[in-house]
């Protein structure tokens, strides 16, 4: 059985609620007191787990990182969701809410959208397997929990799978700065993903040609671009916006 490792309050916090049983083994730091460590204690013993306290250095070689905040969990990995999975959350949603990362890497990226698309509302985030960063430790930590309540759904290929949302009467909005109209101008109501683009590169042709529009952010300043994170945030909640005036 693979294992990996989860790392930061929020993460771990997130995953002994919505799934102790994967939690094998959980590491404290040793003379670190406070609310959200016990609260993990508390957790933790009612599932029959006992923390072991131990020093920063073992928590750093054990998490290779200094960012654990104090808390590790090793805990049994889990299945990669694909294509199957996405259908079956599209067969169990009325108006899906979806967002698709069209190769964002920098797993800081990635954990702040699947943060904001867990503020959002958004039902499942959609990643290319391959060009992808996936859900490691970093990505779990920085999305504060949000890594174990969005699923994230890795596909094969992310044209066809757009293709596929498209028949299952999802409207796929594509964000790029160059586009002709802004997001303000757009309809982002109704069954939607919406597709950003890689931090490098932006949505690459395929998938923006399988696109039933395309948006931009307005940009007043000098810069051409924002973060991917930041613009997914923007256009996460002009949806969240408009579908809640509908
Ligand atoms: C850092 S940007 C990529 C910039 C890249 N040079 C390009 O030409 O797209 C990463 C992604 O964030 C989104 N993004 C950033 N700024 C945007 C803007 N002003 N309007 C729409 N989308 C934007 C797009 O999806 C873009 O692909």
């Amino acid at each position: 059985m693979k294992h990996e490792m989860v790392f930061g309050l929020h993460a771990v916090e997130a995953l002994l609620q919505r799934q102790p049983e994967r939690v094998k083994e959980l590491w404290l730091l040793k003379g670190r007191e406070d609310e959200r460590l016990t609260s993990i204690t508390t957790l933790a013993t009612q599932f029959g787990l006992k923390p072991q306290v131990t020093s920063r250095k073992v928590l750093d070689e054990k998490s290779e990182s200094t960012q654990h905040q104090g808390v590790l969990a090793r805990c049994v990995a889990e299945p990669v969701k694909g294509e199957n999975e996405l259908d079956e959350l599209l067969d169990r949603t009325d108006v899906p809410f979806l967002l698709v990362l069209d190769g964002v890497t920098d797993p800081h990226n990635l954990g702040a959208c699947i943060r904001s698309a867990d503020a959002a509302g958004v039902h499942g985030v959609i990643v290319p397997r391959d060009r992808s960063a996936g859900l490691g430790p970093i990505v779990r930590k920085v999305a504060v929990g949000a890594a174990e309540a969005v699923p994230l759904f890795q596909v094969t290929n992310l044209a066809r799978t757009l293709r596929h949302l498209q028949e299952r009467g999802v409207w796929i909005v594509g964000a790029a700065g160059e586009a002709t109209h802004t997001l303000y101008q757009s309809k982002l109501t109704g069954p939607l993903a919406i597709a950003m683009g890689a931090e490098g590169k932006g949505l690459r042709r395929l998938t923006r040609e399988v696109c039933d529009d395309l948006i931009s952010i307005p940009m007043a300043g000098e810069v051409s671009s924002l973060n991917v994170s930041v613009a997914t945030g923007i256009s996460l909640f002009e949806a969240v916006r408009q579908r809640s005036a509908d």
